[in-house]
């Protein structure tokens, strides 16, 4: 594998309980003879440093232990191996693991950052007239009184037909958490993301049953898929392919899961092109995906390519032409 080192800004720093995330700095990864691309972009807190990412690369064959290096090269191999076949990634990725085709587009959540409630309403309101059905609103980083007001003022903006989700990135203890998941269960929100610390999984069994659902998404890095299910500590997981190793790591966990009646939404670590589209294409792989949270290509000020997937209309379609797609083309090199 080649790797080539990049950086891109966030167009406005995305504000989280879990902290500013204001650039992303990764890795382009290209087979040997350049006919499959990946991308290996860490984030920490979900997967390893970019100094352990650098060092697993430079190793050949990163393994589950950092996952961000990983997902590059297991990214690399299997576009390279569709684009080899003519077929879309997300065909062969479903035809492997679901036996079935993949769709020809995915929905999307729009994703609402911390913000006061005037500003959590009209950002809900722009996403609904923009298309979306679906937005995820950032909690967490502000008091429990203050959260409470954004969750209702953006319940007042989305109107009732528009599903709701929360991700608190694990701020509360598990009084606040309580009360905050009663009052998202009587605005009818469908979830709220890891709601306590990520080491947790039997406290966030224990808040299951409340009328609204618990997913979890750091606790999947800092504990493991199994771990997650055999507590039986969430309704929903936040499967991030960049966190769980690449499209195939991915797939198993989401196999897993739904076998275990655990529902599963594909997000990204804000990647840039190369895994925003990866990830599209798990997510297109999954039989009748939830909306997913791969909007984030409209956050990033530049990126290592046009957006070959843009949003409309709360979807993203899966872009033409083998492997990732025909857009990437100028970024392969022989
Ligand atoms: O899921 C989404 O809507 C967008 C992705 C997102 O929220 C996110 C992006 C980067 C790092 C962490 C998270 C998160 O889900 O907590
Ligand atoms: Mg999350």
């Amino acid at each position: 594998m080649r790797t080539e080192r990049f950086s891109v800004e966030l167009a406005r720093p995305l504000d989280t309980a879990a902290g500013t995330i204001e650039s992303r700095t990764g890795y382009l990864v290209r087979t040997d003879d350049g006919t499959g691309l990946g991308e290996a972009t860490p984030l920490p807190g979900w997967t390893e440093s970019l100094d352990e990412c650098r060092a697993a690369l430079d190793g050949g064959n990163p393994d589950g232990s950092t996952p961000a290096a990983r997902h590059g090269v297991s990214l690399a191999r299997a576009d390279a191996a569709a684009r080899e076949s003519g077929e879309r990634l997300c065909d062969a990725l479903a035809a492997d693991a679901f036996s079935a085709p993949a769709a020809d587009s995915v929905p999307v959540n729009a994703t609402v950052g911390d913000g006061s409630p005037e500003e959590t309403a009209d950002a809900v309101r722009s996403a609904v007239e923009e298309g979306y059905d679906c937005a995820k609103v950032k909690v967490g980083a502000r008091d429990a009184d203050a959260d409470e007001r954004r969750l209702r003022a953006a319940r007042d903006a989305a109107g009732d037909s528009v599903e709701l989700r929360a991700d608190a990135n694990g701020a509360w203890d598990a009084e606040t958490a309580e009360r905050m998941l009663d009052v998202a269960a009587e605005l009818d929100y469908s979830y709220v993301e890891q709601p306590l610390p990520a080491t947790e999984a039997t406290e966030h069994a224990a808040l299951r049953g409340r009328g609204v659902g618990v997913a979890l998404d750091e606790s999947l890095s800092t504990t493991t898929v199994s771990a997650v299910l055999d507590a039986d500590a969430a309704d929903v997981l936040v499967c991030k392919p960049m966190a769980l190793g690449g499209p195939d790591g991915t797939l198993a966990a989401v196999r897993r899961a739904r076998e275990a009646g655990v529902e599963c939404v594909v997000t990204t670590t804000i990647d840039a092109v190369v895994a925003r589209l990866g990830a599209l294409h798990v997510a297109a792989a999954i039989p009748d995906a939830p909306a997913c949270g791969l909007a984030t290509g409209s956050m990033l000020a530049s990126d290592l390519a046009p957006d070959p997937a843009p949003v409309s209309e709360g979807r993203m379609g899966v872009p033409e032409g083998g492997g990732l797609g025909d857009a990437l083309e100028p970024l392969y090199r022989p």
